[in-house]
């Protein structure tokens, strides 16, 4: 059985079909990585797997079970996280306590609130950062911390409830290109030891095709081709797709296999 199986799922918004009759599946330890130019339906399947949309038709199904159209909260407490495109960290605490909140929400525990998370799991809280390289800054604020590593305290928070499946909309926009592929990397080690399958949405195509073990291609709402990166780079149809769209998808800009 998959992690997670999306089955035949579609979306439209009035006359416009954003998905249609879109399926793949992700293993344990996974990262895969849902492509596609602008408006190709990225955002709209990931917000399907993650609650925030219901889809019109098919099914999402995680470890077996549906989870078609649930709550985003109902998603994660069967263990679902996320991230996003802009990090969602509290500026005014430290990085020790941005995870502590974290932990307070998974131990619901949230409306205990401040000073509780002064104390609620230092222990576990310092063993999560130190998963992200990020213990010995625990005690700084996390609004003097450099972007790449206000993402890793983001990824903390997000290992806080131990998730199966991690949802990473576009983890490295905003970032260096040696940060992007950094934290790619960490998440891709991190993946492996907790067995945590990973879907994320990305732009740049040397995270995509240096870190993720497969990739699917959206195109206009349909899923235009799945595989290997090696696969996908070699599959001309994803080249045609990619062609006048201002992304680069060419061979000599992409990492050796
Ligand atoms: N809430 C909405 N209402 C109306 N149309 C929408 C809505 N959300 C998405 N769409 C349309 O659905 C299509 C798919 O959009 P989606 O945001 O899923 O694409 P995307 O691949 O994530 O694009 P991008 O890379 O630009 O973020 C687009 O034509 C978009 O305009």
């Amino acid at each position: 059985m998959s992690l997670l199986q999306v089955e035949n799922i579609s979306k439209s918004f009035g006359g416009v079909k954003a998905v249609q009759s879109v399926s793949f599946a992700l293993q344990p330890g996974e990262l895969l990585a849902l492509i596609g130019p602008n408006g190709a339906g990225k955002s709209t399947t990931f917000n399907m797997v993650g609650g925030q949309l219901a889809p019109d038709s098919g099914q999402v199904l995680l470890n077996g079970k549906n989870i078609t159209g649930l709550p985003p909260r109902a998603i994660w407490r069967l263990g679902v996280g996320r991230t996003f495109q802009i990090a969602q960290t509290f500026a005014s605490l430290t990085v020790i306590e941005n995870v502590q909140m974290a932990l307070l929400s998974a131990d619901r525990m949230i409306f205990h609130w401040w000073p509780r998370a002064a104390s609620h799991r230092r222990d576990h809280a310092l063993a999560l950062l130190s998963q992200v390289n990020m213990q010995a800054q625990a005690y700084r604020s996390c609004s003097d911390l450099a972007y790449g590593d206000v993402k890793r305290v983001e990824l903390a928070m997000a290992l806080a409830h131990d998730p199966q499946l991690l949802l990473m909309d576009e983890p490295t926009a905003g970032m260096a290109p040696g940060e992007r592929v950094a934290l790619m990397e960490l998440t891709r080690r991190i993946a492996q030891e907790r067995r945590m399958g990973v879907l994320f949405t990305e732009h740049s195509m040397d995270v995509v095709f240096g870190q993720a073990d497969r990739v699917a291609v959206l195109v206009r709402g349909k899923l235009l081709a799945e595989g290997t990166p090696q696969t996908i780079r070699d599959d001309a149809r994803v080249q045609q797709a990619y062609l006048g769209t201002g992304l680069v998808l060419e061979k000599h800009d992409l990492p050796s296999p």
